[in-house]
């Protein structure tokens, strides 16, 4: 009920009929968002429409019951067909370290090029796992909608793989930025 609520709320104020409310131009709300930092992360898949990977941000946890994250896609990407297709999707976190990796899969280089840049094997749903990622969930895609240019994915978890980084990889005010963890 709540969720219809919610829906319909999103919907009339996204079309925002009567124009009561004011329109935010899409590079204030680019400049806004630079501000909000996030971790990177590089989506792969790969199946009957073959293998893919893009870098995303727009990534996070759904909940743990059953353990879901959710991966915003463009629908005017290169990739897009493949994910739609495959189904299944894995969830590469990226270290310290691997900003040009994040570069090449968010650019318009190809595929071979982009998976040539690093070591990837393989967990249950055969999406590529990158090997030095902090972390990768291997998901099969279990719902998805679509909301303005994007598709919202959300993917259960189906297998993980913990790495050994100790410094994580931030994307803030549209630049790189490696964390470290403090001493505990
Ligand atoms: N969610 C997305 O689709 C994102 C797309 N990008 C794309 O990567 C390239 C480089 O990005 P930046 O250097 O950060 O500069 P930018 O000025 O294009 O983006 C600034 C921030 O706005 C948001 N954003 C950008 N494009 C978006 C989109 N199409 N849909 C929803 N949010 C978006 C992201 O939070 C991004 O960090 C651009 O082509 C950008 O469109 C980057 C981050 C997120
Ligand atoms: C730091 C960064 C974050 C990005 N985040 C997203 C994202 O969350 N969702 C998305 O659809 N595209 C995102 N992109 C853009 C895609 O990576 C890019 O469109 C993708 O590589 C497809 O490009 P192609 O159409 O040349 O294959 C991001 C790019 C960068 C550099």
């Amino acid at each position: 009920m709540l969720l219809n609520a919610m829906a319909s709320h999103a919907a009339s104020s996204s079309s925002n009929p009567a124009g009561l409310l004011p329109s935010l131009e899409k590079a204030d709300y680019r400049n806004a968002m630079a501000r909000l930092g996030a971790a990177v992360n590089i989506i792969t898949t790969d199946g009957p429409a073959g293998r893919a990977g893009f870098t995303a941000s727009a990534v996070c946890s759904v909940t743990d019951e059953p353990p879901t994250l959710l991966v915003c896609l463009n629908r005017s990407a290169s990739v897009y067909p493949a994910f739609k297709t495959n189904g299944v999707l894995c969830v590469n976190v990226l270290a310290a370290g691997h900003q040009s990796l994040s570069a090449l899969f968010g650019g318009k280089t190809p595929m071979d090029e982009r998976f040539a840049a690093g070591n990837w094997s393989r967990k249950t749903t055969g999406s590529p796992m990158l090997d030095d990622a902090a972390v990768s969930f291997d998901c099969r895609v279990v719902h998805a909608t679509s909301a303005g240019t994007h598709d919202v994915l959300f993917c259960e978890a189906v297998a993980i793989a913990i790495g050994g980084a100790t410094q994580g990889l931030i994307y803030f005010d549209r630049r790189y930025h490696e964390i470290a963890a403090p001493p505990h």
